[in-house]
């Protein structure tokens, strides 16, 4: 039987309720049988994070204690290279060779999509969702546009999808937040409690990060 699988890759320094109002959303509107979180080690496109991997697995973990339908994935966590989405991808394959693989991002990661390791090989491997994020629109020209143009499929036509190879550009409501937003609350000494899980707070508070 094939299962929907979605994935929301990230650097989650640290995981905010965008990601998870993000990763909610899909896996209801896709009706997706498992949304599974992959921290990243070494994000191939920032700056290595000051606060470990460790802390941001930790994290991701104490947020999703309450959010019974989402799972952390660690496959890239023990890997020492760039957390290529594509390698990853790849090996998730392998694992499920019968199941449709939706990989989820904001619109900010999608007009970047050109820039990726591989990114002609991505749709072979998976669906691509793409939600909206304040400040970002689909572009009209360049790589990603044609991509979209050729690729994309209505969202009225998303029950009978094969395994891989569409984009999917959802509707969302808007979440007006980043991490870099509030890793810069907090470095300033203010709390970011409104767009932190309470359990991500605690950690934060508990090991004193981002405070420098
Ligand atoms: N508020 C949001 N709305 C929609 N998508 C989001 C939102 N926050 C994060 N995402 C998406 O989640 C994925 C992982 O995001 P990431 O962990 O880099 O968080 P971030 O808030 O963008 O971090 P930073 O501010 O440090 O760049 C990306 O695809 C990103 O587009
Ligand atoms: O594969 C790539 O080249 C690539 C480039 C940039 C980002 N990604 C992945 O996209 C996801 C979101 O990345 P980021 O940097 O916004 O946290 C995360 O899973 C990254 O590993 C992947």
């Amino acid at each position: 039987m094939t299962k929907r699988i979605g994935l929301l890759g990230g650097t989650f320094n640290p995981i905010h309720n965008g990601h998870l109002q993000l990763a909610g959303f899909v896996r209801q509107q896709l009706q997706l049988d498992e949304m599974q979180l992959l921290p990243n080690h070494l994000p191939p496109h920032k700056e290595q994070p000051l606060v470990t991997s460790a802390h941001r697995l930790a994290m991701a973990q104490a947020a999703i204690n309450d959010e019974p339908q989402l799972q952390i994935n660690p496959i890239e966590l023990n890997r020492d290279e760039p957390s290529y989405s594509v390698e990853t991808l790849r090996r998730l394959r392998q694992q499920h060779p019968q199941d449709a693989i939706f990989f989820t991002m904001g619109m900010d990661s999608f007009i970047n999509l050109s820039s990726w390791y591989q990114w002609q090989q991505l749709l072979n491997l998976c669906h691509l969702v793409v939600c909206q994020r304040p400040g970002d629109q689909m572009p009209e020209q360049g790589p990603e546009a044609q991509l979209w143009q050729q690729f994309g499929i209505a969202n009225n036509q998303l029950q009978q999808l094969p395994l891989v190879g569409h984009i999917i550009c959802l509707h969302n409501p808007l979440w007006p937040v980043s991490s870099t937003e509030i890793r810069q609350q907090l470095q300033c000494g203010e709390h970011a409690n409104q767009w932190l899980p309470p359990a991500v707070a605690q950690y934060i508070a508990d090991h004193q990060l981002y405070r420098q």
